[in-house]
């Protein structure tokens, strides 16, 4: 039985670890109290023959005759009492265990439930970037939010299973050592009911897919609701919205309706089946003349059994309706095919010369029809100068800082720090160089102060500096809280050019040894975008400053030029040589430069 809930099995050694070493307790405390049970029913042979007044009931061997022996010196008035004291006592402390085998399988539920989530976290904070790249946020969103709460689920349940096997285990036992005739007709009726239940729940699996999968879906939409506010408003597609809503959660219910009703049905028919076998047990026992008491004793005990049996039938159907949840957070969890984290343990030594980008090629991870984005670019970015990457939309500029971030790594080529392949640096100690401040980087939900000091240890005065410097502080000391403003979701109370702001003074507080703005101040006013052009030169000499723009005021302080098209660089020059030119004709330059 223990083997039909392998699913729960391997996510719950998974998800345990070192909890793993409580399982044996559980067993142990499921064995005793499973022991006092049917230690506690056998005292009513005794009993039942005192009651009786049969001394010495015939048909009694094995088992019941121990059973029968106990307390056979005494009088029947004090035999009874002691044992009436007995059974009480048994029962108690069968209950004392229960309980404390109760908070047991809650504590380990719980650790269970913890250690699935803290391990999805986990993966999704390690797991390499292409992998967001690819996969759909609502089926992540529905992974992390919805089935690691069933998987959670799954393994309390194989968890009572335990408990529910070893009870099982030893009132069979006791059956067995009253009656192995009767257990043997118990044995076969319990394998029928098994064999009709598997039948049925086997048929689970399939709409506990569905349901998985709706869900996904379902999840998608939400988000889409929330993020895509304004878009739906503006196009009035709110009915049409609806409708798409209203459609995937109807799947959701369609899908979950039929996997709860066939789940449904599972209890009433075992309940028909184990009450049919019962019965049957009790008129065969009759017919073969077994003695009264021994057939109470069996009776009571196969009753007792039942709920067992039962809870680990249901267990069975649950897991296997749980089994599109356990797919899906086992899935998230296998690193094998998902692309790994960038590598490397050199230490990054600081850049004292250049950046080379060496014949890089580059294509977007995911299906082989994806086109190449970047053809064998060669350029390079000098040490303590500001870069301008320039080039229409889709020239692949983006793609540059991806690369250079270690986001995704290049198919072909090289990036060659000083000379030093970047794919063999560290890339946590390479990162802790870099800043980006980049238009669609988000702001964390809390105060501007955290937003700008998140990850450092800055001071406020460290802050307050870099937002004077990143022409924020103005607006700043005008919010009713200042510093400690909260900005919300995503930044969503402030404006796109107060966000932009706040993300280069994150950036700017970390005076990191290369700068990187991927379209940082386009949202901003022309004033501000100057202020930020002259904070900016301060870094010449110093520190390497990389800038992507459309916008040619921009890049006017810049020191040299990449120009790309269609993932190709066509020119690199000294920004003196070009700066004539407005941005189209810097186009057309690199146009030129094709021919
Ligand atoms: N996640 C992605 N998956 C697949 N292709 C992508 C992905 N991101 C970008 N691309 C493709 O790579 C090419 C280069 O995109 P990139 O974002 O680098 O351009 P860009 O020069 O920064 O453009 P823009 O000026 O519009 O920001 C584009 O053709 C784009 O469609």
């Amino acid at each position: 039985m223990l083997k039909l809930l392998l699913p729960g099995l391997q996510l719950l050694r998974q998800a345990l670890g070192r909890q793993m070493r409580l399982l044996p307790v559980v067993v142990m405390f499921g064995l005793m109290s499973a022991v006092l049970e049917g230690t506690g029913i056998g005292l009513i042979i005794p009993m039942l023959s005192i009651i009786g007044g049969q001394k010495d009931p015939t048909g009694l061997g094995g088992l019941s005759a121990l059973f029968q022996q106990i307390g056979s010196s005494m009088d029947d008035r004090q035999r009874m009492m002691a044992i009436a004291a007995c059974i009480l006592a048994l029962i108690t402390l069968k209950n004392i265990i229960a309980f404390a085998n109760t908070a047991l399988t809650n504590f380990v539920y719980g650790k269970a439930g913890h250690a699935i989530r803290s391990a999805l976290a986990d993966q999704l904070l390690k797991i390499g970037y292409p992998f967001f790249l690819q996969e759909s946020p609502g089926r992540l969103l529905n992974i992390i939010s919805n089935e690691s709460w069933r998987a959670s689920d799954a393994i309390q349940t194989v968890l009572a299973a335990i408990v529910n096997a070893s009870a099982s285990i030893i009132l069979l036992t006791f059956l067995l050592l009253l009656s192995w005739q009767m257990t043997l007709c118990v044995a076969v009726g319990l394998i029928l009911v098994q064999v009709a239940h598997a039948g049925l729940s086997a048929s689970l699996k399939m709409p506990s897919r569905n349901v998985t999968s709706f869900n996904n879906e379902l999840a998608s939409t939400m988000l889409h609701l929330v993020h895509a506010g304004r878009l739906i408003r503006i196009f009035g597609q709110e009915a049409r919205e609806k409708a798409v809503f209203d459609g995937a959660s109807n799947a959701v219910r369609k899908a979950g309706f039929i996997l709860q009703t066939r789940q449904g049905a599972l209890p009433p028919l075992t309940e028909v089946l184990h009450s049919a076998l019962f019965l049957a047990v009790v008129v065969s026992a009759w017919a073969w003349g077994v003695s009264f008491p021994i057939i109470v004793a069996f009776v009571v005990l196969l009753y007792r059994l039942q709920p067992h049996v039962r809870a680990l039938q249901q267990a069975w159907s649950q897991v296997q309706g749980w089994s599109g949840s356990l797919e899906e957070v086992r899935w998230l969890l296998d690193s094998s095919d998902k692309p790994r984290p960038p590598t490397g343990d050199a230490p990054a030594e600081g850049l004292n010369r250049e950046i080379r980008f060496d014949r890089v090629t580059f294509k977007y991870p995911g299906s082989a029809a994806r086109p190449v984005v970047l053809h064998s670019a060669s350029f390079q970015i000098c040490h303590g100068r500001s870069t301008a990457l320039i080039g229409r939309s889709g020239a692949g500029k983006t793609t540059i800082v991806n690369l250079l971030c270690r986001f995704v790594e290049p198919d072909e080529g090289e990036i060659l720090i000083d000379g030093f392949p970047l794919s063999r640096i560290d890339p946590a100690q390479w990162r802790s160089r870099l800043a980006l401040a980049s238009q669609d980087l988000e702001l964390v939900d809390g105060t501007i102060l955290e937003n700008i000091t998140y990850g450092l240890h800055a001071s406020p005065a460290e802050a307050e500096h870099a937002a004077r410097l990143a022409e924020a502080h103005e607006f700043i000391e005008t919010l009713p809280h200042g510093y400690k403003t909260l900005v919300g979701y995503r930044g969503a109370s402030l404006s796109a050019g107060q966000r932009q702001r706040i993300a280069l003074a994150r950036a700017l507080v970390r005076d990191p040894d290369i700068l990187i703005l991927d379209e940082a101040t386009n949202a901003m006013d022309g004033l501000s975008e100057a202020a930020i052009v002259e904070t900016l030169k301060l870094r010449a000499g110093r520190r390497t400053t990389i800038v992507i723009s459309h916008h040619r005021s921009t890049i006017s302080f810049c020191d040299d030029i990449v120009i790309l098209s269609d993932g190709h660089v066509r020119n690199q020059t000294s920004f003196t040589q070009v700066a004539s030119l407005s941005m189209d004709q810097l186009y057309e330059h690199e146009l030129l430069g094709k021919h």
